[in-house]
């Protein structure tokens, strides 16, 4: 049982965790009551140099693998050490209590922006959704614990996938939702976590890895760049996500990103489980245009475009992921797109507590199907076209279901209606990295300036939560 320490009613936590963290506190940067593992000198990369990445700056002349190949047998049986106080968990996600540990834990540490007034609401069925795809293992829900009390700690996880980078399988898992908390960084616990994850994934015999990091670590694929479409300027600007620009209006603002309440894409409607066939086969041929892919079985397309069984029944306010097809009047689907929603949690504002935001996720289209080069005059104004329809009617979808704001990165293809669109550039960058895999740079869809980049677009076209 975890629960029995937490916080008192001051926000201050009690207990042995309020003990241990004054004993971490004390010995500030001494790292002499540290393992064995964490007895690093603390400087620059000092982990990431030790890991099989590439270097800063390092031009690649061949892509694949770094580190020679192993077998799960020359790794060893048992979790790297922790301080004493510490201990490993694997956490079970369909049980309720370990999801909530996990819950709390995302919830109050994870991703603040940089003034720290917003941070993601992770929700249970956002978890279900995205750490049990098919093929899910209990043993890559990875977690530490304060021994004794059983406080929840620290968590890393890992997902499986099949990465396609051009036309090459590398069977990898994605890391996600890596997490200390706040009141344990600077202790090295992140990088015992990370060489935890890469065991128990080498003990499968999976050795290659997908993840992002807003922060620059050696050394990124591709970086992509955030972008916002404002949904419900007024209450964005009523939480200070946006700002007033000098000699506008708030009536002018309003106006100018106000949508209608009605979608325009004749033969747009919610996927169906019997969509899935048609739908998969679609998105797999659009997809082959990118660099970096992740190859979906109908298996994974169905959970990650349908959500799991529970998402089928979901209620409006619980539902994680929505997709959607046009279907043309001789009952063929033209195109799909999907959108999940992650709100944020509003820290420190006395009439808002929760931002309504969608994330554009996959999409495909045959737009361009008719052209033999994607970068055809003719082919980018086809799929330029059917894309501004089909993303605004996203916004529209994204509106009516209460969201806020609607994201995009400058992955795929989505430079092309971006502008138009008006998806303003944000403040964040999505670096994406590697493990144990060089790759030649991929395109992330912004320019050398950082500007969109509607000539190259993006090949990257993996989107990841
Ligand atoms: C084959 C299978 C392989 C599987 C593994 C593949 C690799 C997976 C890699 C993980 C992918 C994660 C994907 C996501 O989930 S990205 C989301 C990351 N999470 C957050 O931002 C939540 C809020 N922040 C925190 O919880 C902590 O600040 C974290 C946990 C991020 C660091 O904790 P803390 O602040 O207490 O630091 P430390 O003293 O323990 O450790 C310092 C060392 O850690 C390096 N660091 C800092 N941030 C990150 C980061 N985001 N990715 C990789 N490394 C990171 C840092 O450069 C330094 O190393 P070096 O500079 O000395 O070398």
């Amino acid at each position: 049982m975890s629960g029995n320490n937490s916080e008192d009613a001051s926000g201050e936590p009690t207990g042995k965790l309020a003990e241990l963290l004054k004993l971490l506190k004390m010995n500030g940067n001494d790292v002499t009551k540290l393992t064995q593992s964490q007895q690093k000198e603390m400087k620059d990369y000092k982990f990431w140099k030790t890991q099989p990445v590439p270097k800063l700056d390092e031009s690649v002349s061949e892509e694949g693998p770094i580190d020679r190949k192993k077998t799960p047998e020359e790794i060893p049986n048992e979790p790297f050490p922790l301080l004493a106080e510490f201990e490993w968990c694997t956490l079970d996600v369909t049980d309720q209590q370990q999801l909530e540990d996990i819950f709390v834990l995302l919830n109050e540490n994870y991703v603040e922006d940089r003034d720290a007034s917003f941070r993601f609401k992770y929700t249970r069925e956002f978890f279900n959704w995205s750490l049990k795809p098919p093929g899910w293992k209990k043993d890559w829900h990875v977690g530490v614990r304060v021994r004794g009390t059983g406080k929840l700690v620290a968590f890393i996880s890992a997902i499986p996938v099949n990465l396609n980078l051009r036309n090459k399988l590398v069977k990898s898992v994605e890391i996600n939702f890596l997490c200390v908390h706040k009141q344990l960084r600077g202790k090295r616990l992140a990088p015992v976590l990370i060489k935890e994850i890469t065991r128990r994934v080498n003990k499968y015999d999976i050795w290659f890895a997908l993840y992002t990091s807003g922060t620059i670590l050696p050394s990124p694929v591709t970086v992509c760049r955030y972008t916002h479409r404002p949904l419900n300027w007024d209450k964005l600007l009523e939480v200070g996500f946006v700002h007033l620009p000098p000699g506008a209006t708030k009536p002018q603002m309003v106006a100018n990103y106000a949508l209608p309440k009605k979608t325009t894409t004749r033969g747009l409607r919610p996927m169906a489980p019997k969509d899935v066939d048609e739908v998969h086969a679609l998105f797999v041929k659009y997809q082959s245009r990118f660099d970096l892919v992740q190859d979906f079985d109908k298996e994974e397309f169905r959970h990650w475009f349908l959500g799991g069984p529970e998402q089928l029944n979901a209620s409006e306010d619980t539902k994680v992921i929505r997709s959607y097809v046009v279907e043309n009047e001789d009952g063929k689907i033209t195109d799909f797109f999907s959108f999940y929603s992650l709100p944020f949690t509003i820290l420190e504002n006395p009439v808002h507590k929760e931002l309504g935001i969608g994330y554009l996720f996959y999409y495909a289209s045959d737009a361009d199907f008719g052209f033999n080069d994607r970068f055809d005059k003719e082919a980018t104004a086809a799929l330029k076209t059917r894309l501004c329809q089909m993303v605004n009617d996203a916004c529209i979808l994204a509106h009516n279901a209460k969201m806020d704001v609607f994201n995009a990165l400058t992955s795929q293809d989505n430079a092309l209606f971006l502008e138009k669109l008006k998806f303003g550039p944000g403040d964040g960058f999505l670096n994406f990295y590697l493990f144990n895999y060089k790759s030649f740079p991929i395109t992330g869809g912004i320019r050398d300036d950082k500007s969109y980049d509607v000539e190259r677009r993006s090949n990257l076209g993996v989107v990841m939560l």
